[in-house]
């Protein structure tokens, strides 16, 4: 559904999807973009254009410190240029400063479950952190980062169940109620 009316620009991005990897931020935030006609941009592909190299090949040439600086600027730059929808890596909330910078946008948290995730992704190659045992990494990676996630969302969406586009509808009904500025501790919440 290419067309819809896209909600009022605000100071900022339309819409800053976070949450664990496989929550669909990618799939989603693409689809949005898509319908209200404006630009999508994802900080992992910033990330691997700064760098010429994918997530993967960063992790192990360089670790995940380096990728976690390189991602941390990437978010910053991303917020105050991209007035379209920005897709964070999953572990970009990791970062104190990205959390304090995320106060007051529009941040859209996608809840997923354990065994979503890893019917998700739980096999794919280029999740670097994923490679040794997708099941165990993603449930310890669910329990800590939930209250991170969390913190910094104005809006959160259970995915269990729902197809991409069907997420991208609560998405867009959800960023119409928000007041603005939003109150970022999830002021709208949309579970199963
Ligand atoms: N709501 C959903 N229901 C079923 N499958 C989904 C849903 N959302 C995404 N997927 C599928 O899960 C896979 C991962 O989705 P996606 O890449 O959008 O996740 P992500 O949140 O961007 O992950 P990452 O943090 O690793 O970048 C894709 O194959 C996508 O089609
Ligand atoms: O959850 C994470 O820590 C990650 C998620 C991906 O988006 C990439 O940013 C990278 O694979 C790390
Ligand atoms: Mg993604």
């Amino acid at each position: 559904m290419v067309g819809e009316a896209a909600p009022a620009a605000p100071a900022g991005p339309r819409a800053v999807l976070v949450g664990a990897p496989g929550a669909g931020k990618t799939t989603v935030g693409t689809r949005l973009a898509q319908r209200w006609g404006v630009g999508f941009r994802d900080t992992d592909a910033d990330v691997e254009a700064e760098l010429g190299r994918s997530v993967a090949d960063i992790f192990i040439e360089f670790g995940e410190e380096y990728f976690r600086a390189a991602e941390a600027r990437a978010v910053a730059a991303a917020l105050a240029e991209h007035r379209g929808i920005v897709a964070l890596g999953g572990g970009a909330v990791l970062d104190a400063d990205t959390r304090a910078l995320l106060a007051g946008h529009r941040v859209v948290y996608l809840e997923v479950g354990v065994s979503d995730a890893v019917r998700r992704v739980g096999l794919a190659r280029d999740r670097p952190l994923l490679v040794e045992g997708p099941r165990a990494r993603l449930a310890a990676l669910l329990k800590a980062r939930q209250p991170l996630y969390a913190e910094v969302a104005a809006v959160v969406i259970d995915t269990a169940g729902r197809e991409p586009n069907e997420v991208a509808d609560l998405v867009a009904a959800a960023l119409a109620e928000l007041p603005t500025p939003p109150a970022p501790a999830a002021s709208v919440r949309i579970p199963r």
